[in-house]
């Protein structure tokens, strides 16, 4: 068939570059599809006598009529991946990215197509299949649907496995209507291997393909729990030609027409042990694999034996050769050059897409982006990253792209001025949550990850997707806790600041159970009208119990389902599993949680032990005491995220104050000195004081600004592609204001470090730009703010007109002062420290002790 003109579909693709490459040394001519600008790209570097290209830019809507004339056969390669699109585009640009490529070479005349589709096609997309030892073949098929990736929450093997399946089943029943067509598929493992030469070299990490897992391999990175089926790229370009070759085969018949093109399972402890001796160069990079956990089951094979039989493909290239030949890549000169330059912002390659970093050696070199990314108060470090790299740092974490904010500005141009586009929330995708969770996300992770999901947590609005359900249940919480309604639970927070100081004065040692108890008898109070009698009643103790699983959840590496989320599918009995089972136990702590105070306060109304006003009973009320089944599921969760976003945020400001006041005792004097003008001693100060009191509102505010409660606010996510003064931003970015830096820019606020309420002149208008970064952006910003505010400036000016607020004592009787130390975690708290008070005068005492403590 020398002289035959072959087309590729994607030609400067992995696979479909090195096919370009051996159907040229065999003599073909080939005709190669390129999008656009690579397009452009391959025109001017690409001089190869026999290759020519023409310019496809969509695979799923293209006119191929000009690509196909005089072709003898086609090999359809380009493969749209999942991306970032909505499912149902997914899909359909899977199916007609076959189809329509399909139906037109059947109309231009050329019969003999190839067409690459994946090992996906032959297992469920839980991988259940591929931890169950045996074998898979050709006859094997995976069953994927729609509404099976919804109930996994859009895991990215879930969808690129269904699309794939779709679009393979969609191409057989084609082939069945037209028995002329002689159609054959692909199906590779784990395509690894060198670069075919006659094509640029990678430029970015995230282009590496699955060569990315070798990267990280030998860059002290990990490697996922996959199924390690290994075959040679060439390998699979030659499967496609020897398909195109082979003729004769039953028509119409994908049991005769599909080929597998493995060559082995091949673990990556069997990789690592091959390259510490065959590349000790690399040795060094490697992380010891002993401690990686192990698949959930026995590994089953591929079954290459109709490639071998049909094709005659003769024997496979092995797993040592290909992680040998990649490995070599890796280190020529002219591919670490591309990628070096370009890895952090793998954006700012593409064209149209710009880096906001300055050239040369100021770039965080390629590995760099997850093994910098900071473990511990992430938003020091990023902090310190902007002195380098500027207001916004753009970063990629294998392919995810996460947008650092450390400027107000662009924050609120972005997050406030664009919040139709901005307002969603991330979900991280398999590698991130892999890799950055160990190192950069601790805080962003906890909140999509597949273990808290499996147990119910994902159910309230602050963790959704902006759209219709978080809508619903945001407007239930935003217009109770609204500015207007909030005077309703001033008496509350009043009264529950008061016994917090009375219990605190007579046991210090009491400071942060205190506390925690207090703002959560306001918050169960408020919310479902149920008045907490100690901090081991269920009311209150389930939703710490959950709050607390979800920690215990989240927390990066507990769980293995974390790291491979399409474990769900696995049925209970496959060794590993027992996370399926402590789901369970969690999802139903979590549901109790929820429900039970609903269920109180519902069917507590007629008889007046539901204490109103209250959340869900101003709910009920108004819709005459009963609410649709979806409604009331709606209330339910919305009034759980009351708890979760209220009280560790309340506590952790509340734990600031005090900890600043104990380092300020001229700021506690001037304080005293205003409330005894405005108040006086012979009443305690209420939150209604708040308008004559400017002093103590500076002091609150200094405690939102000293050490905010969110210090990387809770990360938003972009819907659109955008960009903003010259920086691209792809659609789906996690975009994580840096609210520390904001509030610590010596600029704007000299001598951050340093507690100093009089910063504010006792200017409103000054106080407001820091809770306008405190309490987060656009249309997510904190529905409770003016509450919380509430609860903080009771808590403050109870304590104040009452205490003097002393150090702690060690053991020699010395004092200790506390120390400027967040904990880790998404909300961080000061570090603990001690703390004594002592009463201001006996007046004080006795207005204290005159407080009720009866349930209102
Ligand atoms: C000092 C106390 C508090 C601080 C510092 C605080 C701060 C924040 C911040 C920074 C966010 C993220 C906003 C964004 O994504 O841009 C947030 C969200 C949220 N907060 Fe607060 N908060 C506090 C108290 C409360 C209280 C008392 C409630 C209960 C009424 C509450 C409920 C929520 C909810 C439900 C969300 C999620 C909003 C959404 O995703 O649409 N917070 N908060």
């Amino acid at each position: 068939m020398s002289g035959k003109l072959v087309l590729i579909t994607g030609v400067s693709g992995f696979v479909a570059g090195h096919t370009a490459e051996q159907l040229l040394e065999k003599g073909y001519r080939v005709r190669g599809t390129a999008r656009g600008s690579k397009y452009e790209h391959l025109v001017k570097t690409v001089n190869r006598p026999g290759l020519e290209f023409i310019r496809v830019d969509d695979v799923a809507t293209a006119d191929f009529s000009e690509a196909l004339k005089g072709v003898d056969a086609v090999l359809h390669i380009a493969c749209p991946l999942p991306g970032r699109k909505e499912l149902d585009e997914t899909f359909s640009s899977a199916v007609e990215g076959t189809l329509n490529f399909v139906r037109q070479a059947h109309a231009a005349g050329v019969r003999n197509v190839v067409v690459t589709s994946s090992f996906g096609t032959l297992l469920h997309p839980s991988h259940g299949p591929a931890f169950s030892g045996g074998s898979l073949n050709e006859k094997n098929w995976g069953e994927g649907s729609r509404q099976d990736v919804i109930d996994n929450n859009g895991d990215v093997f879930y969808v690129y496995m269904t699309a794939k399946i779709m679009a393979e089943k969609a191409l057989w029943k084609f082939v069945a209507e037209h028995p002329e067509m002689d159609v054959k598929t692909i199906l590779p493992g784990y395509i690894m291997g060198p670069y075919p030469r006659t094509f640029s070299l990678p430029t970015s990490q995230s282009s590496l393909g699955t060569n990315e897992f070798i990267w990280n391999m030998i860059h002290k990175g990990d490697v996922p729990i996959a199924p390690n089926w290994a075959v040679d790229v060439r390998d699979v370009a030659k499967g496609h030609i020897l398909a195109m070759e082979t003729q004769g085969l039953p028509p119409a018949d994908p049991d005769h027409r599909r080929f597998i093109i493995n060559s082995a399972t091949y673990s990556w402890k069997q990789a690592a042990a091959h390259l510490i001796k065959a590349r000790p160069a690399v040795a060094a990079g490697i992380i010891d694999l002993e401690t990686a956990p192990n698949p959930p089951g026995p590994l089953t094979e591929l079954d290459n034996t109709r490639a071998k039989e049909v094709l005659k493909f003769g024997e496979f290239i092995t797993p040592e050769k290909t992680f040998e030949d990649a490995v070599d890549d890796f280190s020529s000169p002219a591919l670490l050059g591309a990628i070096a330059g370009g890895t952090l912002l793998a954006y700012s390659l593409a064209p149209g897409r710009k880096s906001n970093l300055p050239p040369g050696p100021k770039r965080l070199p390629v590995i760099g982006n997850v093994h910098q990314m900071p473990q511990e108060s992430p938003w020091l470090v990023f902090s310190e990253w902007s002195k380098t790299y500027g207001d916004i740092i753009h970063v990629d974490v294998f392919g995810q792209s996460i947008v650092i904010i450390n400027s107000t500005q662009a924050a609120k141009d972005l997050l406030d001025k664009r919040s139709t586009i901005y307002s969603d929330r991330p979900v991280l995708v398999r590698y991130l949550k892999r890799y950055a969770m160990y190192a950069l996300l601790t805080f962003a992770t906890t909140i999509h990850q597949e273990m808290a999901t499996l147990c119910g947590y994902n159910r309230t609005f602050v963790l959704q997707h902006y759209g219709d359900e978080w809508r619903k249940q945001r407007r239930l919480v935003a217009q109770d806790f609204g500015m207007a309604n909030c005077p309703q639970y001033y008496d509350l927070q009043n009264k529950e600041a008061r016994l917090l100081v009375r219990n605190i004065l007579k046991d210090p040692s009491k400071l942060e159970s205190e506390i925690k108890l207090r703002i959560g008898i306001i918050i169960i109070r408020t919310t479902y009208g149920y008045y907490v009698q100690s901090a081991d009643d269920p009311i209150l103790a389930n939703p710490l119990t959950a709050m607390d699983n979800f920690s215990k959840s989240t927390a990066p590496g507990n769980f293995l389902v974390d790291f491979v989320p399409s474990l769900k599918g696995v049925p209970g009995w496959v060794p590993g599993s027992g996370f399926l089972q402590t789901a369970k136990e969690w999802k139903k702590i979590m549901e109790a949680a929820s429900w039970n105070p609903v269920n109180y306060c519902r069917d507590n109304l007629e008889t007046g032990k539901t204490l109103m006003p209250n959340l869900c009973g101003n709910i009920y009320q108004e819709a005459g005491g009963k609410l649709s089944k979806e409604a009331e599921e709606q209330l339910v969760w919305a009034s759980s995220s009351v708890l979760g976003g209220g009280l560790d945020t309340n506590m952790s400001s509340a734990l600031t104050f005090f900890m600043a006041m104990i380092l300020n005792p001229r700021i506690q004097k001037k304080a005293q000195a205003e409330l005894d003008e405005v108040v006086g001693k012979d009443r305690l100060p209420s939150i209604s004081d708040k308008a004559n009191l400017p002093y103590i509102r500076s002091i609150m505010t200094e405690v939102f600004r000293y050490f905010p409660a969110i210090p990387l606010s809770i990360p938003h996510a972009s819907t659109q592609d955008d960009e903003y003064n010259g920086i691209f931003i792809p659609k789906g970015s996690l975009v994580m204001p840096n609210v520390w830096h904001m509030l610590h820019d010596p600029e704007i606020y000299p001598s951050p470090m340093e507690f100093f309420p009089e910063r504010y002149n006792g200017l409103d208008s000054e106080m407001e730009k820091v809770k306008d970064l405190a309490f987060g952006f656009g249309r997510r910003v904190c529905p409770g703010m003016h509450f919380a505010e509430g609860t903080l400036f009771a808590i403050i000016a109870t304590t104040l007109a009452t205490c003097d607020i002393l150090p702690g004592l060690d053991e020699n009787g010395n004092e200790v002062l506390p120390k400027y130390r967040h904990t880790p975690g998404t909300i961080s708290f000061p570090e603990p420290f001690t703390l004594r008070l002592r009463a201001r005068s006996p007046q004080a005492t006795s207005l204290l002790a005159e407080v009720s403590s009866a349930i209102e």
